[in-house]
């Protein structure tokens, strides 16, 4: 029997993020039972919707998951991975906010302030591990 052609691969998802550096942590947020990938740590963020920019969708995010304003400073990295039947890419922007206290999140179990020396600890999602390694060079 032949092999069935291959089915067309849907559009990458466009996914953005916020990295936010504090006293040499950086924002981890692990996403909560009964979501994608869940488990597994990433920076706070999410799709890009229809006519939306990048940095407007990541202000948006940040103001509906963790009800923080952020400021968008500059991309870090933005590379397409695939997941599973999913290619994500995953665009990194360095991010500043002026939040003060605990921050908590609607799509995440945990939120810390992670130390930049041990992220390695953590168990990131494949699509961060590029920015994750960035951020670990920087100490
Ligand atoms: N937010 C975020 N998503 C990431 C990261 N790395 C990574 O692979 N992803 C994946 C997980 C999901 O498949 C997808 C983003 O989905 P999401 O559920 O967070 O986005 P969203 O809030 O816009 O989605 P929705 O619940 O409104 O449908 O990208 C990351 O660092 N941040």
């Amino acid at each position: 029997m032949n092999a069935l052609p291959a089915a067309p691969s849907a559009e990458p998802l466009q996914v953005v993020a916020a990295v936010l550096i504090r006293d040499a942590a950086v924002l981890a947020c692990r996403r909560r039972p009964g979501t994608s990938a869940a488990g597994l740590w990433e920076f706070p963020g999410g799709k890009v919707e229809a006519a939306e920019s990048p940095e407007q969708a990541l202000r948006r995010e940040l103001r509906e998951e963790l009800g923080i304003d952020v400021d968008v400073l500059e991309l870090m990295h933005r590379e397409t991975t695939r997941v599973g039947e999913l290619d994500v890419d995953l665009a990194c922007y360095a991010c500043s906010t002026v939040a003060l206290g605990p921050i908590a999140s609607t799509d995440h179990d945990r939120v810390v302030w992670h130390p930049l020396d041990r992220l390695d600890e953590l168990n990131w999602a494949l699509p961060d591990l590029p920015t994750v390694t960035l951020l670990s060079r920087l100490m």
